[in-house]
């Protein structure tokens, strides 16, 4: 996948990546590897000059609207309560529009129920700027899962967020996708995230970006917040950043 024409930047090249329905997957790398690339590869929102993407066994050549996706910055429209932004995909998603006219108070129930999930339960009638950062980004993950996709895509979901709140979300994806059954691609900078919440940690070069090792997470599920400091833990995420740190000097 090129940027800007035959001359621009070559974001990722020779990237084979496979991951299994219902997997949880990690995507860690050098800053600027194209991951962010990788996931809009993924979601139709590019299409590469060459190569290809298969998401449930058919051709990504437009947006796919299985996927549910939430990026770093909650991007909230502040007229709308808290709801009513939760329940916009519903309005954009063809399939649901019409169901969403006639059932409208079983898809208000269903966003109050994501919302208590997250730990924000009655706050759907405030404005997203009533809330702090957190939960601003909670209300965000209700909104990638209102349409219930079988792909939700992560990017950097709680980058701009303070440590605690951070574990917090962890906890709530991690019982998301015990609950449900959802596939997760998670792009992060952060590799005790990576290997906190996915089965499987995958590594991309500096770029342009390509898959240089794939690793699984050996530790139990459900996983509690004391892994963190467990050696092994420790071990992995060391091991990851031994990798990410040669992957940047090779550049
Ligand atoms: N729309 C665009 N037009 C031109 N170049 C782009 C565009 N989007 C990304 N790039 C370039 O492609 C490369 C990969 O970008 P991408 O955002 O996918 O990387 P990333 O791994 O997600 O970065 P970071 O770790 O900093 O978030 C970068 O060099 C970036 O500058």
């Amino acid at each position: 996948m090129r940027y800007g024409g035959p001359d621009g930047t070559l974001a990722v090249s020779g990237l084979n990546l496979r991951i299994n329905r219902g997997e949880f997957v990690a995507v860690v790398g050098p800053s600027g590897c194209g991951k962010s690339t990788l996931m809009k590869l993924t979601t139709g929102l590019h299409i590469p000059q060459s190569g290809t993407v298969i998401v449930a066994n058919s051709q990504v050549t437009k947006p796919v609207s299985i996927v549910g996706m939430a990026f770093q910055n909650p991007t909230m429209l502040p007229w709308r309560t808290t709801l009513e932004n939760i329940l916009l995909p519903l309005e954009i998603v063809e399939k649901h529009r019409r169901r969403l006219r006639s059932h409208k108070a079983e898809y208000v129930a269903k966003a109050e129920n994501l919302l208590e999930t997250v730990g924000l339960k009655g706050f759907g009638q405030k404005f997203p700027w009533q809330l702090s950062g957190g939960m601003q980004q909670r209300a965000n993950l209700c909104r990638a899962l209102i349409h219930e996709p079988e792909l939700l895509m992560l990017d950097e979901p709680f980058g701009a967020l303070d440590a605690f709140t951070r574990e917090e979300l962890w906890c709530v994806i991690r019982d998301l996708h015990a609950s449900q059954d959802v596939t997760i691609v998670l792009v992060t900078h952060d590799l005790r995230e990576s290997v906190f919440l996915a089965d499987k940690v995958v590594v991309m070069s500096a770029r342009p970006g390509r898959v240089i090792s794939e690793h699984v997470v050996p530790f139990a599920r459900p996983r509690q917040l004391d892994l963190l400091y467990e050696p092994d833990f420790n071990d992995m995420v060391q091991k990851l950043h031994g990798e990410i740190a040669t992957a940047r000097a090779a550049a």
